[in-house]
């Protein structure tokens, strides 16, 4: 077993939202917010800050509660693995990097975890503990993590969001490598549209709880920077509100 085949999904999840609608007390954070992701597609969330993205994003990984509507993840017409991966790190510091990679799996599949940690590069810090690596590595064990259970849906909330713009160029090249080799559908909440853009083959806008844009990124990965630059510019004039939708 190769490393990547060790961490290779079973496939896409397919993601169907229908007319979504997510309260707390009374206020209304998502409202009829209607979505389909198909297997392996690769989507990311932006919009204004309390816009309802991280709720979206929760509804999925089934943290938070529906008021209405339907939100199912299915691979197969049954549940899908789901794994989600936050700006913070979330390891354990009192355990080792392959500790924390492997958290939650079986004792034989530990060696997926063994491999993941080898695809995010840090095959020899196995044995280090969380304060002996940097901000970019922890991250990468626990994008390890996420992998090691080879999830048919990852859900990313602003996971790059607390690394430093090289890290966080170079965490873009890896995940797109390792996205491709894991064929798992993918939901990446971000503020940075450059990074929405980088990732995703489709971008979502969401405003005062709706789903205002759903635009596909033009051309192939890895795609040209120069190529985005009309999308961007009318993506950025949508999310301060100045832009037709
Ligand atoms: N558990 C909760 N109880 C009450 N209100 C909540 C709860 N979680 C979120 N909210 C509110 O719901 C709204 C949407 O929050 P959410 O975190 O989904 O937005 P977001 O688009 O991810 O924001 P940001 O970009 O700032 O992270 C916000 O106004 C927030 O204060």
């Amino acid at each position: 077993m190769t490393t990547l085949e060790a961490t290779r999904s079973t496939g896409g999840a397919t993601v169907t939202v229908e007319g979504l609608r997510v309260q707390y007390g009374v206020r209304t954070v998502l409202e009829d917010v209607h979505l389909h992701l198909s297997p392996g597609e690769r989507v990311a969330v932006v919009g204004e800050s309390g816009g309802g993205k991280t709720t979206l994003l929760r509804v999925l990984a089934g943290l938070t509660g529906v008021t209405g509507g339907r939100a199912e993840v299915t691979q197969q017409h049954a549940a899908a693995r789901v794994r989600v991966m936050f700006q913070e790190d979330r390891l354990l510091p009192w355990l080792s990097a392959l500790d924390n990679a492997a958290l939650g799996l079986p004792p034989h599949e530990r060696p997926h975890a063994e491999a993941a940690l080898a695809n995010v590069g840090l095959a020899d810090r196995a044995a280090a503990f969380p304060h002996q690596l940097s901000g970019g590595q922890r991250q990468r064990v626990a994008l390890a993590r996420a992998l090691a259970h080879r999830p048919a849906l990852l859900l990313l909330d602003e996971p790059f969001g607390a690394l430093d713009a090289m890290t966080r160029a170079g965490m873009h090249a890896l995940l797109n490598t390792l996205l491709d080799e894991t064929g798992a559908t993918t939901l990446l909440v971000t503020h940075d549209l450059d990074e929405a853009l980088k990732l995703a083959d489709r971008v979502l806008l969401l405003r005062a709880g709706r789903v205002a844009v759903d635009v596909r990124v033009p051309g192939e990965r890895p795609r040209r920077r120069m190529l985005l630059e009309p999308l961007r510019e009318r993506l950025e004039a949508q999310l301060h509100g100045a832009g037709p939708e």
